[in-house]
């Protein structure tokens, strides 16, 4: 029963979503993609005719699948991905006596920023990458911040910095981003990163961690991206409109659905591949998507579930449930792009070290 309750995507369950207040911990990500509402005129229930031309050329023999739809497992692709940075830090110190170095700055007292700061540093710990933490209080002054980013833009034993988002609403967050060196913004958030991604014939010198673990996830799937037709659900400064930018990059046809667009859903209808970063519980539907599309869902939204331990459950913008029975693969949530971003984030900081020591 319960389970039947909290895995519809009906409105019902929908409008259950927990908005949990700033100190008790809301979802970060959710607020980071901003509030977005769509416009949109259906909301009936998908086909299940699945098309005979899946994208996915080959995969691997233990892959699951999930009403017809292959499960992508960003959890197992990020354990993968941490054994191959495992093996480069200890070939790097081993070869030049250098560890990779990653800092994290963290203000205020949010409880889902502390557990992804957490996560990180954990994360860095199973690679070998060295980790320094500063945290600063919630009424710290911004030029608190900036003399702890220019502390670490100074340090030789940091290759990488990150300013954990969001900041508070006191700070000019652009102001405090501009500031991290572009050679250790292994978050990829600097006007120039950014200018450089968006601009053909540019390299940035990192990418931000969410959009590139999406496209990470598609290439490891063997999931094409050429000429295909891809379309973004939010225009976030740190995933929609990267990711949008990335799948550029791959030669995709991309659209961007925000909050003004109207009938999102026709324009989702034509799209080989969705990547989802609204903050939105299952606003996207079975009806939404084409037969075979592959989705990938970088919402992690909490909706009221007594029958978990913590009270609530994750579910992303996309609706799982009627979703994985007309795509030919999908992300979940949790599980699918999440773990992916702190892989990415180990993998900047891993290239930032190599190109700072010259390092192949
Ligand atoms: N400076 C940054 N701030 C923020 C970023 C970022 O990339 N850089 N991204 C998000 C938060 N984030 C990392 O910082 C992050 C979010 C979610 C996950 C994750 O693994 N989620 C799990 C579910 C976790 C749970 O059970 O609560 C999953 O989806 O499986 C990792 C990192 C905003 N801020």
């Amino acid at each position: 029963m319960a389970s039947m309750m909290f895995t519809d995507c009906s409105s019902t369950t929908t409008s259950r979503l927990i908005h949990l207040n700033r100190s008790s911990g809301t979802f970060l990500l959710r607020q980071c993609v901003g509030q977005l509402r769509l416009q949109t005129t259906a909301s009936g229930r998908g086909c299940c005719i699945r098309s005979s031309s899946s994208p996915i050329s080959s995969i691997s023999a233990d892959t699951k699948s999930e009403g017809g739809a292959i499960v992508i497992d960003g959890k197992a692709v990020a354990k993968k991905i941490r054994d191959e940075i495992t093996i480069e830090v200890s070939r790097m110190k081993e070869s030049i006596g250098v560890i990779p170095g990653l800092a994290v700055i963290l203000v205020g007292d949010r409880k889902d920023s502390a557990t992804y700061v957490r996560n990180k540093k954990k994360a860095c710990d199973s690679v070998g990458i060295k980790s320094f933490e500063v945290r600063l209080a919630e009424d710290s002054s911004e030029e608190e911040v900036l003399k702890s980013v220019s502390g670490f833009n100074d340090d030789p034993s940091v290759h990488g910095i990150l300013v954990q988002l969001p900041l508070p609403s006191h700070m000019d967050e652009q102001n405090i981003l501009n500031a991290v060196s572009i050679e250790k913004d292994v978050d990829g958030f600097h006007p120039l990163n950014i200018g450089r991604l968006a601009m053909r014939g540019r390299e940035p010198l990192f990418v931000p961690c969410t959009p590139k673990g999406c496209i990470e996830l598609l290439h490891r799937y063997n999931i094409e991206i050429k000429g295909k037709r891809a379309v973004v659900i939010g225009r976030s400064n740190i995933v929609g409109m990267p990711a949008a930018l990335l799948l550029q990059r791959e030669d995709a046809t991309v659209s961007i659905i925000h909050s003004r667009t109207k009938n999102p859903e026709e324009i989702t209808r034509e799209a080989d591949i969705i990547i989802s970063a609204v903050g939105q519980p299952n606003m996207v539907r079975g009806s939404w998507i084409k037969p075979g599309a592959v989705l990938i869902d970088v919402g992690i939204n909490p909706v009221e579930d007594p029958s978990a331990a913590r009270g609530y459950r994750l579910v992303g913008d996309i609706c799982y449930e009627e979703a994985s029975k007309v795509a030919s693969a999908i992300t979940p949530v949790p599980g699918g792009v999440g773990p992916m971003t702190i892989a990415m984030l180990l993998s900047n900081t891993l290239t930032s070290a190599k190109r700072i020591h010259n390092f192949q």
